[in-house]
């Protein structure tokens, strides 16, 4: 039992010394470590962290050794101090790395970049420390993430590793931890990259591109340099070249007499919409559509075989409505001075490529360019209707949307009778035009009474209606009202229901969803239960129903035909058709 009870105790004293002997190997070692260490920390503090760990123990073995014969050859004879400054002068000299000014073996030469020309090695002094900070912005430009700099430096080739190297030695007055700072402030500053293959690219350029205008901005400060890149990048032009060669309509055409054509008042072309072979001479004002319609078409006696004949084109005037297109030649237009033939132009050529496409493409293609020119032309001729007369003015008053062009005292003789703001079907509000009263009573007369008939109208909306006061209690609609639907427009049982269910809903102020299978006629419904509130509860509105485009139109045809007494306004557009709808009298 002793023995087995003393065993492991000698064993513990083993141990224990083996333990003690350790540590004081330990502690000989640190002693030692901090003798050398004293050296290599003044290293350190002067060198990056890349520099301690470059040196090697044997280095570090030898510098000590080299201090210590040193030490042992001041102690033989004690020296004067000048003697001792000409020896560590000498140290210096001979021993650089003992005073950590020196990393590598080779000989120590400045980067040929920073000795920015004479005036550099002439104010020396002064240049030193414009010089680290310039080497400090460029590390600040350089800096990326200190993991990004490794690969960067992986990479790159050996002349640029050299290259670095200098760059570290000159800069290294500066610790590494603030160098990381500026690192990452860099990066916060650098606009992000798509791919990481992308920006090693673009880094890549950029240092090499830093490099090159580190050299030609050497004198210079930052914010300078600063503009000076920003005034390049404002040049830059992202305009594709096509562009260049569009109609646009900022083209100025240069002429011999540009005095003439800033006074004159000649038309533009907006747009030349369509072209044919026509009597020749037959242009101009009567073959506008409504001169057409009065007087009937000057070229219907057109003989092609007999009758000399020209090219037509059918142009858009810039501030003149649809209604007011003519068929001009290219010569009228000439001969009137107008402005933008250079749409007249692009026109020629591009009819002359579909010309050539049209005789090489398939007869499907042919089909179904035709088709797409057809929905075109039914376009246009729906911009020569118009959808509702907004607002009027007679001579004497002013008129409150004067931004509108007006034609009445053009083309068309005044006639006395008022003008009219018209909006014009497919066209937004944007697009209304001050037309003569004579003209549009013509053809639109029906729009003309619409509009009187809103202005005199009593049924507008009011704060003031009953109803929104308190709610009417709900008397269940057995047969369909006479005020919902003209004749032969029957509501369907449970389209009768459900209308009966949203003006029950109404009554006991519930809001509520109407949902059903596509078709089943939701929006009759719905347009039923706002004539319910128009004409049994004289709610007139305002309603607001904000419905997708794709269905806006199919909206408005409903609400003609289910309840043409409601004045329904579509509020569409941009800013100016938006004010223009809501300024508008009616
Ligand atoms: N009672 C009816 N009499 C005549 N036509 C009707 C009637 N009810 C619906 N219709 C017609 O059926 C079509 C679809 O009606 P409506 O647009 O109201 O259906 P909807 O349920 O709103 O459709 P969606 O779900 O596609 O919006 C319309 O052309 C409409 O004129």
């Amino acid at each position: 039992m002793s023995s087995q009870d003393k065993a492991p105790e000698a064993d513990g004293s083993d141990r224990s010394n083996a333990s003690s002997n350790s540590a004081s190997e330990e502690s000989n070692h640190s002693a030692s470590g901090s003798e050398s260490g004293s050296q290599s920390g003044s290293e350190s503090n002067n060198s990056s962290s890349e520099s301690s760990e470059s040196q090697s123990e044997s280095e570090s073995e030898s510098v000590g050794s080299k201090l210590q014969q040193a030490a042992a050859e001041n102690k033989d004879k004690p020296l004067s101090k000048k003697e001792r400054i000409a020896d560590v002068k000498k140290m210096w000299e001979e021993y650089p790395d003992v005073y950590g000014v020196r990393r590598s073996n080779r000989s120590r030469q400045e980067p040929t970049r920073l000795n920015a020309g004479p005036e550099s090695s002439e104010n020396s002094e002064n240049e030193a420390p414009r010089r680290r900070g310039r080497r400090r912005a460029t590390n600040w430009k350089n800096a990326v993430s200190e993991n990004e700099d490794e690969d960067e430096e992986e990479e790159e080739g050996e002349g640029e590793e050299e290259e670095e190297e200098e760059e570290e030695t000159v800069s290294s007055a500066e610790s590494e931890p603030e160098r990381k700072v500026r690192a990452r402030r860099a990066i916060t500053r650098r606009p992000p990259a798509r791919t990481q293959g992308r920006r090693q690219t673009t880094r890549r350029g950029k240092k090499r591109r830093r490099d090159s205008s580190d050299d030609d901005d050497d004198d210079d400060d930052d914010t300078p340099k600063r503009q000076t890149r920003k005034c390049v990048t404002k040049n830059v032009s992202y305009k594709e070249d096509d562009d260049f060669e569009t109609d646009s309509d900022d083209l100025i055409e240069v002429t011999g007499e540009p005095a003439m054509e800033e006074n004159d008042d000649s038309e533009t072309i907006e747009k030349v919409i369509d072209s044919r072979i026509w009597k020749k001479g037959v242009v101009g004002a009567p073959t506008t559509v409504y001169a057409v319609e009065a007087g009937g078409n000057p070229g219907a006696d057109f003989d092609p075989e007999k009758d000399e004949k020209e090219v037509h084109y059918l142009i858009k005037w810039k501030g003149w409505s649809y209604i007011h297109n003519t068929w001009e030649s290219e010569e009228s237009l000439r001969q009137q001075k107008v402005k933008g033939l250079k749409k007249l132009e692009n026109f020629m050529k591009k009819e002359d490529e579909v010309n050539q496409w049209l005789a090489k493409a398939s007869p499907e293609d042919v089909e179904y360019f035709n088709c797409q020119q057809e929905m075109a032309f039914d376009l246009n001729k729906q911009y020569q209707i118009v959808e509702r007369v907004i607002a009027m003015k007679t001579s004497k008053s002013s008129s409150s949307h004067s931004e509108f062009p007006s034609h009445s005292s053009h083309k068309t003789s005044s006639s006395g009778q008022p003008d009219y703001l018209c909006k014009w079907m497919g066209l937004p509000y944007v697009d209304c035009s001050w037309e003569d009263g004579a003209l549009i009573s013509r053809k639109f007369q029906a729009c003309i009474d619409a509009f009187h008939n809103r202005h005199n109208s009593k049924t507008i909306p009011s704060k003031d209606c009953k109803v929104l006061k308190q709610r009417p209690r709900f008397v269940a609609m057995k047969k369909q009202p006479s005020y919902i639907g003209s004749d032969g427009l029957e509501l369907r049982d449970y389209q009768l229901e459900g209308l009966n269910w949203l003006a029950h809903s109404w009554c006991k102020c519930n809001s509520v969803i109407l949902a059903d299978e596509m078709g089943l006629g939701k929006t009759i419904q719905t347009i039923s239960f706002l004539s319910n509130l128009f004409n049994q509860h004289q709610l007139y509105g305002p309603f607001l129903l904000v419905v997708p485009l794709s269905t806006l139109t199919s909206w408005q045809r409903e609400f003609d035909i289910w309840e043409p007494n409601m004045n329904v306004v579509v509020y569409i557009g941009d800013v100016m058709s938006r004010n223009t709808v809501s300024t508008a009298p009616c």
